[in-house]
């Protein structure tokens, strides 16, 4: 496939993030939490509860800032370059493309079209690509979008090819009109394009209100009578790319697939949905790699398959084929999701630099192979076959029926996945439906080894970080590409409770993780996981539990004032108050501690606020000790008399009527 010659320039590059300055700030932060920590030990036996509890949350800040400076320590990140591929390449690789839905409400159909459409269209061989979608919702709606989707992508996707579209999703496309300099035949395309895009959004608006489609076509007849968890497993081949007609006007293969639901049954949520994906993919393509994209998460780079593909394919060119998965960042185009972006770019870089980044469940490219269970020992030096061990123990008949289930066709499929092999031509996809549905049966993964260490790991709500820690204890690697413009952008729910509920369902999925048997810190002592890479994992899974702290620490202040009691070393309070001058010390030192163990922790104004406002005293002392006019001596009996100046709230009875006021207060 790839051409060997290593005289040419590499495919990507890897980009190292070293930076002496951020280590030195975030050594100094976890200087000056590790002195706060030791002043409150030494001042412990003359406090009160306030003191022990701060002492406790800030405890565990110092341990989570501890895990943030050992993970940003190396950050890295792969720079692919995509124009190069045609010239190394001769064949490209086959790559499928699961898409998953469960919910036409929640996830309007239109968007879940919109998201397949950029799917199908990227910038890669049309018979080299299929996309499966999985409707967990088991809706004749969004079957009813996605087939007219399909009969649009066919004027679509060249549309794109011809002027080489960057954004391929409709709705994306359309809010920009285009340039007054492009050519008259661009505007034609374009005005015609814009009407059919809107008469597909006409129709499936009015299929949503009204349902007659449902009985005047046979196709729908399987939809008849089912309920979205209790029905038996669909398979339909939407359209088949049979080639001849020049890639430019070629549409790939496009298959819906809606696994079989019945109730009292647990299905796994999406992780049972991709591993039947990877199945019912196995039966029909095959493809060595394998893109996995939420349904509101759109293509918004062309290229993203190449951009891939080169990370894929440089690792073969140079045998070190230890590259699990290719993630790329996750970016929003809807909502303020900015906290997630900006963690991302250091905290996500930062893994990356590791054993790799985590797997993030949307956009993310995964070898076929390494989602069948093998381990990275299981390789030859090469990187390519498998050793001879391997091969008996994962080859032999009896085992893979054990393994994989008791598909005669998907054991084959297998053995050709592992063999990295392509499966034999078949005439047609439609060749594969019949056992495409056994392997979609509720029972089909009865005592196999689906979800417990092959495909997507089943125990945990968050599968994806579990899937990945899965991957990494294994030995493998992964890489991670932050293109700019970002290739994926997806929507995210913009607060409320939805937010909430999500918040939560990745809290305890990743608390499921910490306390099961791939528990991290498990995995450094008796796996293949880098010490480091752990630690960064324990960071991850301990999100949820940091709650805790940071709310009693919120409350702490608060807490404080009606009691009168300090919260802080009062040196610090008084000395930040000398600075701001106006009563507004106390507010800043909640910052100043606060910020760095919030979640916001990498957005520069509060590092710089937070770092500053903790040097601002020593600074001011440096200062004043050399006389700078700008630090006269305004208030040098204040910094003497550190134990004077206290905060204290002070209120007329709230019998009198008057309302309680916040004042500073001189104690003597
Ligand atoms: O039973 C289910 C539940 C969900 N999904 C699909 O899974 C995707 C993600 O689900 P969503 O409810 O949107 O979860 P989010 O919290 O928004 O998603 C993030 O978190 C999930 C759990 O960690 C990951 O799976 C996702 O990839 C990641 O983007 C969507 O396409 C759903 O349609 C199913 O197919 N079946
Ligand atoms: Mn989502």
């Amino acid at each position: 496939m790839a051409g060997s010659s290593s005289s040419l320039p590499p495919l990507c590059e890897k980009i190292s993030y070293k930076n002496y300055f951020l280590r030195a700030v975030d050594l100094t932060i976890l200087g000056l939490l590790i002195s706060l920590l030791l002043h409150r030990i030494l001042l412990m036996k003359q406090s009160d509860n306030v003191w022990v509890v701060a002492f406790l949350c800030e405890s565990f800040f110092t341990f989570i800032w501890l895990l943030i400076t050992c993970i940003k320590w190396s950050p890295a990140e792969y720079k692919p370059y995509a124009d190069r591929l045609d010239e190394r390449v001769h064949d490209l690789p086959s790559v499928d493309m699961f898409l998953t839905t469960a919910d036409p409400v929640r996830e309007p159909p239109i968007l879940v079209v919109n998201t397949l459409l950029s799917l199908l269209a990227v910038n890669y061989p049309a018979n080299k690509l299929a996309c499966y979608v999985s409707d967990d919702g088991c809706s004749p709606l969004t079957y009813f979008s996605l087939k007219e989707a399909s009969k649009f992508a066919k004027i679509w996707v060249p549309f794109c090819k011809k002027y080489n579209v960057r954004v391929r999703a409709p709705f994306r496309y359309f809010l920009n009109h285009p340039a007054a300099t492009e050519s008259s035949e661009f505007s034609k395309d374009w005005d015609m394009m814009k009407r059919e895009y809107e008469k597909l959004c006409r129709k499936v608006e009015d299929a949503t209100g009204d349902s007659h489609w449902l009985d005047a076509d046979d196709d729908f007849e399987a939809f008849s009578n089912t309920k979205p968890n209790d029905h038996s497993t669909i398979v339909k081949v939407v359209w088949e790319n049979k080639g001849g007609m020049g890639d430019e006007k070629e549409v790939p293969h496009f298959v819906y697939i809606s696994r079989e639901k019945r109730p009292n049954y647990f299905h796994n949520y999406k992780a049972g949905a991709m591993n039947v994906l990877v199945r019912v993919s196995g039966l029909m393509t095959n493809a060595p790699y394998m893109l996995n994209v939420d349904c509101d998460m759109y293509v918004n780079e062309a290229d993203v398959v190449r951009q891939a593909m080169c990370i894929f394919l440089q690792n073969s060119i140079s045998n070190s084929n230890n590259c699990a998965f290719v993630q790329y960042p996750q970016d929003f185009y809807d909502s303020n999701a900015d906290e997630l972006v900006v963690l991302q770019s250091y905290i996500g870089r930062g893994i990356a630099g590791i054993q790799g980044s985590t797997y993030a469940g949307s956009g993310c490219f995964h070898t076929r192979r390494v989602m069948y269970g093998i381990s990275l020992d299981d390789l030859e030096d090469d990187g390519r076959s498998l050793s001879s061990v391997a091969t008996r123990s994962y080859l032999a008949e009896e085992n893979l029926a054990r393994e994989f289930g008791n598909s005669k066709e998907m054991v084959t499929s297998v053995v050709n996945a592992l063999q990295r092999k392509p499966n034999p031509q078949h005439s047609s996809l439609t060749d594969s439906l019949e056992a495409a549905q056994e392997v979609g049966h509720c029972h089909y993964e009865n005592q196999t080894s689906w979800g417990k260490t092959i495909g997507w790991l089943y125990g945990s709500t968050t599968e994806d970080v579990h899937t990945g820690l899965g991957i990494h204890s294994r030995g493998w690697t992964s890489s991670y590409i932050s293109p700019d413009p970002p290739a994926f952008l997806g929507a995210m729910p913009p607060g409320g409770p939805e937010a909430m509920v999500q918040q939560r369902r990745w809290a305890a999925g990743m608390l499921e993780i910490l306390f099961n048997k791939r528990s991290p810190l498990i995995g450094v002592f008796f796996r293949k996981l880098r010490f480091r890479q752990s630690l960064a994992y324990l960071y991850i899974l301990t999100w949820g539990l940091r709650s805790i702290p940071e709310l009693f620490y919120c409350l702490l202040p608060a807490y404080c004032l009606l009691h009168n009691s300090a919260l802080f070393p009062k040196q610090i309070v008084s000395r930040v108050s000398l600075f701001s001058g106006k009563g507004d010390s106390f507010v800043l030192a909640i910052l100043a501690a606060e910020a760095p163990f919030s979640g916001n922790i990498n957005t520069k104004i509060e590092r710089i606020l937070a770092s500053s406002v903790l040097f601002l005293p020593c600074l001011r002392r440096c200062l004043r000790r050399f006389r700078c006019p700008a630090f006269g001596k305004s208030k040098p009996n204040l910094d003497r008399n550190q134990n004077q100046n206290r905060l204290a709230f002070v209120s007329s009875s709230p019998l009198s009527g008057k309302s309680p006021v916040i004042q500073r207060r001189v104690c003597r």
